[in-house]
C-alpha cells in the first residue's frame, strides 16, 4: 500500500479541444514584435536553413529590422480585443465549447507566443481531460504550420508521466464540409458588393519553393481546394502565393505580382479571398486589404474588395463542429 499522497488523484474523465494556430505577438510594439518573431522564425520547421547559417542572419540582420516594419503592420490591424488573429480563434473556441456539449472542454493556443501550447494542455489536463484532440486550424497541411503545431504538443506530452491520449485533426483541404462553408461564404459575401468582380483571387500564404520538390503536400493541397472551389462559383478563380520571405524562390505566382499584372490584362475588378486562413490575421487584413489594394489600383485596378476568411461565422463554426466530431468518434455519442 502507497501512502496515500503517492496515490495519483483521479479527476473525472472528459475530452479535450485544443484549437492552435500560427500565433501573434503580445502587443503590437518593436518589443513585444521582436519576442513573437524571434520564437517563430528560430523555428527549424520554418526556416529550413542550417543553424549555423541562418542564426547570424536571424539575430544579426532579421531581428534588428524586421520588427520595426512588423509593429507598424500589426498597428493597422490591432482591435480592442487584441490581435485580430488571437480574438478571432478564441471566439471560435468559445462558440465550438457549447456545440460540442458538455463533456468535451474546448480551448485554444497559439504555437508561438500566447496563449502557449504547453500551458493550455497542461490546463486541459489538470481539468481532467484524458483524450485530447489536437486541432491545428490549417485546411492544407504544411510542415511549417501543421507539423510544428503537433511536434509542440508532443514534445509537451514527454514531459508528462501520465499522458491523455491524443488525436490529431488530419488536414481538410478537400472535405465538402470546407468547400461547402467556403462556397456558401464567398458567395455571400460576394452578393454584398457594389460590383461585378471579373476574377476572384485566392491568396494562399506562400512557402520556399524546394518545400514542393521535397514532398510537402501543402502546394497540391492548396490548388485542390482552389479546383473544388472554382468548379461551384460562378466567376474565373486564380491562385496565387503571398508573403514571400528572404531570397530563396517561394511558390508562384506571387499575390502582388497577379495583382499588379491584372489592369494590364484587362482585369480591373476584383475579389480577393485567402481560404488557406481559418481567422483573419495581419497577413490578410494589412498585406492584402491595404496593401494589396494599393498595388492593384496602384496599376489601374478600379474595383477591390477583400472578402472575410470563414473566422467565427455561422459557416465556419457549423464546419469546424463537423470536422471535429468526426476526429471524436468513438469518443463522443454522435450527434
Ligand atoms: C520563412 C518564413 C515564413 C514561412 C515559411 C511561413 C509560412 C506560413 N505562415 C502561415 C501563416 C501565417 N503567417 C503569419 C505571419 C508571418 N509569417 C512570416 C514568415 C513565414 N511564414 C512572418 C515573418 C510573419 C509575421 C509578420 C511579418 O513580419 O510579416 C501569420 C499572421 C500572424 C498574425 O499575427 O496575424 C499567419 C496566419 C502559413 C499558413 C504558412 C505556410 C503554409
Ligand atoms: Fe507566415
Ligand atoms: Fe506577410
Amino acid at each position: 500500500m502507497l501512502p496515500p499522497s503517492d496515490h495519483p488523484v483521479l479527476p473525472p474523465r472528459k475530452i479535450g479541444v485544443l484549437l492552435t494556430n500560427l500565433g501573434t505577438p503580445d502587443a503590437p510594439d518593436v518589443p513585444a514584435v521582436r519576442r513573437y518573431l524571434a520564437e517563430f522564425l528560430s523555428d527549424p520547421r520554418v526556416v529550413e536553413i542550417p543553424r549555423a547559417i541562418w542564426k547570424p542572419i536571424l539575430h544579426g540582420l532579421v531581428l534588428r529590422t524586421r520588427p520595426a516594419k512588423s509593429a507598424h503592420a500589426y498597428q493597422q490591424v490591432w482591435t480592442e480585443d487584441g490581435s485580430p488573429l488571437a480574438a478571432i480563434t478564441r471566439r471560435q473556441a468559445q462558440k465550438l465549447a457549447p456545440m460540442l456539449g458538455e463533456e468535451v472542454m474546448v480551448d485554444w493556443a497559439m504555437r508561438y507566443g500566447n496563449p502557449s501550447i504547453p500551458d493550455r494542455l497542461a490546463a486541459l489536463k489538470e481539468a481532467g481531460c484524458d483524450r485530447i484532440l489536437l486541432a491545428p486550424l490549417y485546411p492544407q497541411y504544411c510542415g511549417a504550420t501543421t507539423a510544428t503545431a503537433n511536434d509542440y504538443a508532443f514534445l509537451t506530452l514527454a514531459g508528462m508521466r501520465w499522458q491523455p491520449a491524443i488525436r490529431t485533426l488530419p488536414p481538410y483541404h478537400d472535405n465538402p464540409d470546407y468547400i461547402d462553408a467556403l462556397q456558401r461564404d464567398i458567395e455571400a459575401q460576394l452578393a454584398t458588393l457594389d460590383f461585378t468582380p471579373q476574377r476572384l483571387l485566392l491568396s494562399y500564404h506562400g512557402m520556399p519553393e524546394r518545400t514542393l520538390r521535397k514532398g510537402d503536400p501543402y502546394h497540391c493541397q492548396c490548388r485542390k481546394t482552389a479546383r473544388l472551389l472554382a468548379e461551384r462559383l460562378s466567376l474565373p478563380v486564380d491562385t496565387s502565393f503571398q508573403s514571400r520571405f528572404g531570397r530563396d524562390k517561394w511558390l508562384e505566382p506571387a499575390t502582388d505580382e497577379v495583382l499588379k499584372a491584372y489592369p494590364a490584362q484587362g482585369v480591373t475588378r476584383i475579389a480577393i479571398a485567402a481560404p488557406g486562413f481559418s481567422a483573419d490575421c495581419l497577413e490578410t487584413i494589412e498585406e492584402l486589404g491595404i496593401r494589396g489594394k494599393e498595388e492593384f489600383e496602384g496599376a489601374g485596378g478600379t474595383h477591390f474588395a477583400r472578402l472575410d476568411c470563414l473566422n467565427d461565422r455561422d459557416e465556419g463554426m457549423t464546419m469546424l463542429d463537423a470536422l471535429i466530431r468526426r476526429e471524436l468518434a468513438g469518443w463522443i455519442a454522435p450527434a
